[in-house]
């Protein structure tokens, strides 16, 4: 599903942020990416979301070469890859059945479908009851879920997520996670920068880890 080969980022100005990066994650996989802060992760992610361009190799995304990607194709590769953040960036102002469909909204989805979806959406991270909220009123671990849902809406086959769990307690950080393994045992692809080592270290899924830019561990798929 993802594919680096020999990828390499250097930031106008700043050092190397990748260094000569190769790694695959397979169809249906669901991998931790881990490593100190500025080791890359954000970097690789953003590589993957065409957020930022490698400055040389190539990345694959569900057999797509993304250099041969024209500006013109990269919002419809965006709806295809789920993104969720530490700090979910949600929109206050507006109720969270509006924040949630807002990526369809944008696809151009008709509203009975809009309805359907992001209701489905809902229920899947528990949520259904409060579509009519504003996400300010809801707790940390409740925002977070919203932003999942956002991400799960257009039924990605590709779900990101950068330091997720972050801001949450121990209990709610486990909660997050396990909803993430419950849409990887329907076939989505899970691929989650964390720094949170004691909660991954109780879960079954291959762990890598990056340092300056490199793989020091856990390169090589488990499937
Ligand atoms: N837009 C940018 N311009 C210049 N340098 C950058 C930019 N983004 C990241 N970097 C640099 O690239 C390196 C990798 O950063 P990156 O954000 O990918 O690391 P990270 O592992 O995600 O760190 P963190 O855990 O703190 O988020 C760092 O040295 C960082 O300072």
């Amino acid at each position: 599903m993802i594919q680096f080969d020999d990828v390499s980022k250097r930031y106008p100005g700043g050092h190397s942020a990748l260094n000569h990066l190769s790694f695959q994650v397979d169809h249906n996989e669901m991998v931790f990416l881990t490593g100190h802060s500025g080791a890359g992760k954000s970097t690789l992610l953003k590589l993957i979301m065409m957020m930022e361009r490698p400055t040389s190799g190539q990345v694959f995304v569900d057999g797509k070469n993304l250099n041969r990607l024209s500006s013109r194709k990269i919002p419809q590769h965006r709806r295809e890859v789920g993104v969720v953040f530490q700090n979910h960036q949600l929109l206050f102002d507006r109720t969270v059945f509006d924040n949630v469909a807002l990526p369809l909204i944008i696809a151009g989805f008709q509203p009975r479908d809009v309805g359907r979806r992001v209701r489905a959406a809902l229920d899947k991270v528990g949520l259904l009851d409060k579509e009519k909220k504003s996400p300010v009123t809801l707790s940390g671990g409740e925002q977070q879920r919203v932003g999942i849902a956002r991400a799960v809406v257009n039924k990605p086959k590709l779900l990101l997520a950068d330091e997720p769990t972050g801001n949450l307690d121990p209990q709610l950080s486990a909660e997050i996670m396990h909803l993430f393994e419950q849409f990887n045992q329907v076939g989505v692809t899970v691929l989650i920068a964390t720094h949170d080592l004691s909660l991954i270290a109780r879960m079954p899924y291959r762990v890598m880890s990056l340092q300056e830019g490199q793989i020091l561990h856990g390169g090589v798929s488990t499937l």
